[in-house]
């Protein structure tokens, strides 16, 4: 794996930031952004997950340590994991000439510095979506994902330590994109069913319809 520079156009692709708390929501409701709009869905925490356990990488240990502590690992893995993943998705499902593909960027940018480096070097977003949801009410879809999850980080400490990143250090990224005008929110705590329909409503006020 390496950082290199992007191997599509900018113009073949609309990115869409999907944002909020661990265990807000995002992973349940790409599933129905991916039947319904036509996203490819990437997980940054799912990138690094397969990259940790990857015969041969150099960063296997340290992504480790990153996750279990609920720290964000170093910009430069993370941006090439992803812009490697949809380069490999361009090739595999090229673009039909006037249309663009869709992503939808799944609990990154976590920090500052990787939403710079990700919009200079990638490509720009187009929305960000960002679910909205108290601790409490992720704490317990956290611990009861964890009864199965095998996660190494869906347990009390490591989502304590994962709350405090995402206050201090991924909360700056959705205001800073709220400021550009970026973001749709939406408050998480209903049903699946119900916070689906929010994100439908908030997407498709930005010009994003089914697929
Ligand atoms: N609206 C909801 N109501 C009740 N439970 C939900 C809701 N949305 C998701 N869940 C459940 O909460 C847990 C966390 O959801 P999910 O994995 O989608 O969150 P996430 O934001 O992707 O979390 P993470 O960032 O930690 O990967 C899952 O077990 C999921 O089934
Ligand atoms: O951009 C990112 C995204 C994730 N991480 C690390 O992965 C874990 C788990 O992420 P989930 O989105 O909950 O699957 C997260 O706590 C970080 O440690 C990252 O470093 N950078």
């Amino acid at each position: 794996m390496s950082a290199s520079t992007p191997r599509f156009s900018p113009e073949d692709v609309t990115v869409v930031f999907f944002l909020g708390g661990p265990g807000s929501g995002k992973g349940t409701q790409s599933a129905n952004l991916v039947k319904d709009y036509g996203f490819v869905h990437l997980s940054a925490g799912d990138l690094l997950r397969a990259e940790q356990v990857r015969e041969g990488s150099q960063y296997g240990d340290m992504i480790k340590t990153y996750i279990r502590e609920g720290k964000i690992v170093p910009m430069e893995v993370t941006v090439a994991l992803l812009s490697n993943a949809m380069a490999d998705s361009l090739a595999a499902n090229p673009v039909p000439a006037g249309t663009k593909a869709r992503f939808l960027i799944d609990g990154f940018p976590r920090k500052l510095d990787q939403a710079v480096f990700f919009e200079a070097t990638v490509c720009p977003s187009e929305v960000v979506l960002f679910l909205d949801c108290p601790e409490a009410v992720m704490e317990t879809r956290l611990l009861k994902r964890g009864e199965t999850s095998g996660r190494d980080d869906d347990n009390a400490e490591s989502i304590r330590k994962r709350f405090r990143t995402f206050v201090e250090t991924s909360m700056p990224v959705v205001d800073d994109f709220e400021q550009k005008g970026k973001v749709v929110k939406v408050q998480a705590t209903g049903s699946v069913e119900e916070v689906y329909a929010e994100v439908r409503a908030g997407i498709e006020a930005r010009n994003l319809h089914p697929r």
